[in-house]
């Protein structure tokens, strides 16, 4: 048990104490002292002595902690060498920092969170939906912001092939701790089937897993946090309405006239639900060709006629772009790989009024782990 007023738990000699406490888990973004992880450190002649709990025996962080730990350790004045003795948390123990961190965020996007909550939604599939979230999520992280992405696009899950991993979250008892990929936090429906299968789920099964990847994920504090749609208005808009209706929702669509009909069906779910239609979103606009022309492969007008019809802006043109299409298939996203690519630049154009239309956490929230 911390005390509040001495935040150095009882094991930790003073003149480690502020050092160690700084090391954070990268993975629940506490610091270990925080989190019971070092239950013991002395200074014994020059020697710093420390116990380091790990959460789980494969925890995929353990040897950057470790490292992180000696580093803090050995710059105390007066520490000559560094011992740590690496040991995993008993399952009591362990049990224990999950009931805490759940204690400390009962429901982490309740109707009362500071997260900004971002469903990504298109009427039809192809439509480079997931391509803009993906670069999207990186964009908002190069601007300062803690961003999670949920890839709830159960036929055609991309997200972490487009930001270049195939981690799979780590398990510490019931909870689930997301990889990170570009500085963005994810889950996949993807990560939880073998291999490359397609996955068959019916209603309730999409249902448990998206409330499981709201509850038992342990996100931390996240500004933003998107989710990349399944196309069309099937049961995973309809889950995901009920279960956050105070969600957002941005409508991707392509520049065909024809292409609104299909992207106000999109937006349609949204409304029935209670969630709000953020904008629209035209991605594969024209191509800018060499002689200065402009190659309207798929028409123009479309993002615009959405817009009208649903009555929410038109935040963002994002052109064809030969680079986006190999930063995608590379896992290296384009708003980072290649930021000056007119596609990179829209998508940064997107990311910069997201975050000023509306105020965005920015901020810890308070919790106590004791
Ligand atoms: N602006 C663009 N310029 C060039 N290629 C693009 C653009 N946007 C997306 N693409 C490419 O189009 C293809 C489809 O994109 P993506 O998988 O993101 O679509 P989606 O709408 O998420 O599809 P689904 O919902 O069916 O999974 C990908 O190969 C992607 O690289």
């Amino acid at each position: 048990m911390i005390d509040a007023s001495d935040p150095r738990p009882a094991g930790i000699d003073p003149a480690l104490a502020a050092a160690l406490g700084t090391v954070v888990d990268p993975e629940i973004r506490r610091p270990l002292v925080e989190l019971d992880m070092i239950p013991s450190a002395t200074l014994d002649g020059g020697v710093a002595r420390i116990r380091l709990e790990l959460t789980v025996a494969a925890c995929p962080a353990a040897d950057r902690i470790q490292d992180d730990v000696r580093l803090a350790a050995g710059a105390v004045p007066g520490v000559e060498a560094v011992e740590v003795e690496v040991g995993v948390m008993d399952p009591a123990a362990r049990q224990a920092l999950v009931e805490r961190l759940r204690g400390s965020r009962p429901q982490q996007f309740g109707p009362g969170t500071l997260t900004r909550i971002v469903a990504v939604a298109s009427g039809k599939g192809g439509v480079g939906k997931s391509t803009v979230t993906a670069n999207l999520a990186v964009a908002l992280a190069a601007r300062g912001l803690s961003v999670g992405v949920i890839d709830a696009d159960v036929h055609g899950y991309s997200i972490p092939a487009l930001l270049g991993t195939d981690a799979r979250p780590t398990r510490v008892g019931d909870m689930m701790m997301p990889p990170e990929a570009h500085g963005v936090r994810l889950v996949s429906i993807g990560m939880f089937v073998e291999g490359n299968r397609s996955v068959s789920w019916r209603g309730p099964m999409l249902h448990r897993t998206l409330q499981q990847f709201l509850a038992d994920v342990w996100w931390g504090d996240l500004d933003v946090l998107l989710i990349d749609m399944p196309p069309g208005t099937g049961d995973v808009a309809i889950s995901l309405g009920q279960l956050l209706p105070h969600a957002e929702v941005l409508v991707v669509t392509t520049p065909q006239r024809a292409a609104a009909d299909v992207a106000e069906r999109a937006a349609e779910v949204a409304d029935q639900t209670g969630q709000t239609v953020l904008g629209v979103v035209e991605n594969m606009a024209g191509l800018a060709q060499p002689d200065g022309t402009v190659l309207e492969l798929f028409g123009a007008g479309g993002g615009e006629e959405a817009a009208r019809r649903l009555g929410v802006p038109l935040l963002a043109r994002i052109p064809l772009s030969v680079a986006l299409r190999e930063g995608g298939d590379a896992g290296a996203p384009v708003v980072s790989g290649e930021p000056t690519d007119p596609a990179a630049v829209a998508i940064a154009g997107l990311a910069a009024s997201l975050r000023g239309s509306r105020p965005i956490a920015g901020r810890s929230l308070p919790i106590s782990l004791a």
